[in-house]
């Protein structure tokens, strides 16, 4: 049963947006996915969601989403995610992440929305040094990347002190893994997300995994980051939301379990898991890349009460090779 509430989506028809989506019409909420199809698959939208084809950077899409549905809660999800593309493309990033995230907050105002939900990353923080890293620290990209997502949580925290609305920018660290009832995955064309590339050569998709260097300052020289469950993830919006609707302040929130995994670990892992030894080449930095992001996940544990069910690397990485030996069926392999 539904609870009159409803929800507009942007990008959900991508990776985490599709999880959020499920998590959602869990709880209850009428969901409306606005998605361009530009990475997000339709399929990934389930058939009690209402869906719209379009550009959320086009502002006659958006509004006229809004108007149609009137939302009373909006999550962003829309944009493009490829680090080592924004160093190459930094244009794209500023149009797909910025600028078209300044029109989904204009709408979204125009139409008197209280709550948004932002998608942003913990690329904000540039390469701080290897400790747990909490929200008060420096903000200081090292990628257009970062730099997009950053300005627009600058956009919403000058929006917010002038308006009604209310924010939650979640600070994404490296989301891996798929829903554990099978029902959602990673399905990006030419993923370059580790756990998902790994998990691909480890069945034969890929010839090989290449690391990205083992010549950085961490303990077995190749970066580490803190991978968190995408339903863990997906949980933590639908608590945004509901901190929100009960009259939390805007927040800027870490969404990570607070511990990190070199690039190397996560290999043998995956290998360990998989049970197949997959070929692997040590290659040259990519550009881009800090040595080491891990959250300091207090304050979301404080603000929200969120409690992560899936703080295991192995349980990440078993849920994301199920979810790669469905896809490999359903293409015949
Ligand atoms: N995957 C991660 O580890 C990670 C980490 C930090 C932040 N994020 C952020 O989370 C969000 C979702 O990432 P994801 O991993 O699910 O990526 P994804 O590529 O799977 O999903 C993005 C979705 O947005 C859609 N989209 C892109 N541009 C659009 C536009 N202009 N109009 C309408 N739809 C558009 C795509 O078709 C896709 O369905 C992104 O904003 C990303 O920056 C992801
Ligand atoms: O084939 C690969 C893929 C990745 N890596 C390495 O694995 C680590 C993780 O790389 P990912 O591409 O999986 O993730 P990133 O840390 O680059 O970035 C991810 O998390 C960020 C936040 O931490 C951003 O939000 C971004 O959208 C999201 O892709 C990096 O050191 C990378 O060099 C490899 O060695 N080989």
């Amino acid at each position: 049963m539904t609870s009159g509430r409803r929800a507009v989506v942007t990008g959900g028809a991508g990776y985490i947006g599709s999880h959020v989506v499920l998590a959602l019409v869990e709880a209850g909420w009428d969901v409306v996915v606005v998605d361009d199809l530009s990475t997000g698959r339709r399929e990934a939208v389930p058939p009690m969601v209402t869906f719209v084809h379009g550009d959320v950077g086009d502002c006659s899409t958006i509004e006229a989403a809004m108007a149609r549905h009137r939302p009373h809660a909006v999550l962003h999800f829309a944009g493009s995610i490829v680090v080592t593309e924004s160093v190459a493309d930094p244009l794209k990033y500023y149009r797909n992440n910025t600028a078209a995230s300044r029109t989904v907050i204009e709408a979204a105002n125009a139409f008197a929305v209280k709550v948004f939900i932002f998608s942003s990353t913990a690329a904000v923080y540039g390469a701080p040094d290897g400790i747990a890293v909490a929200e008060d620290a420096p903000t200081e990209p090292i990628n257009p990347y970062g730099r997009s997502k950053l300005f627009t949580e600058m956009i919403l925290r000058d929006v917010a002190a002038v308006t009604p609305m209310r924010y939650v920018a979640l600070r994404y660290f490296n989301v891996a893994g798929a829903d554990p009832k099978g029902r959602a995955g990673q399905t990006s064309p030419g993923s370059t997300h580790l756990i998902k590339v790994a998990c691909e050569a480890a069945l034969g998709v890929r010839a090989d995994l290449e690391i990205y260097g083992d010549d950085y300052p961490t303990p077995d020289g190749t970066c580490v980051r803190d991978f968190i469950h995408v339903s863990d993830l997906a949980d933590a919006h639908v608590l945004a939301i509901e901190y929100l609707l009960g009259g939390g302040e805007n927040a800027v929130l870490n969404c990570g379990y607070g511990h990190g995994w070199s690039v190397k670990t996560v290999v043998e892992i995956i290998r360990c898991v998989a049970g197949v030894p997959f070929e692997v080449r040590i290659k040259g930095r990519r550009p881009g890349d800090p040595p080491s992001l891990v959250a300091d996940p207090s304050k979301i544990r404080s603000r929200l009460g969120w409690r992560p069910k899936h703080d295991d690397l192995r349980f990440i990485v078993e849920s994301a090779l199920a979810w790669e030996r469905t896809q490999l069926i359903s293409r015949g392999g």
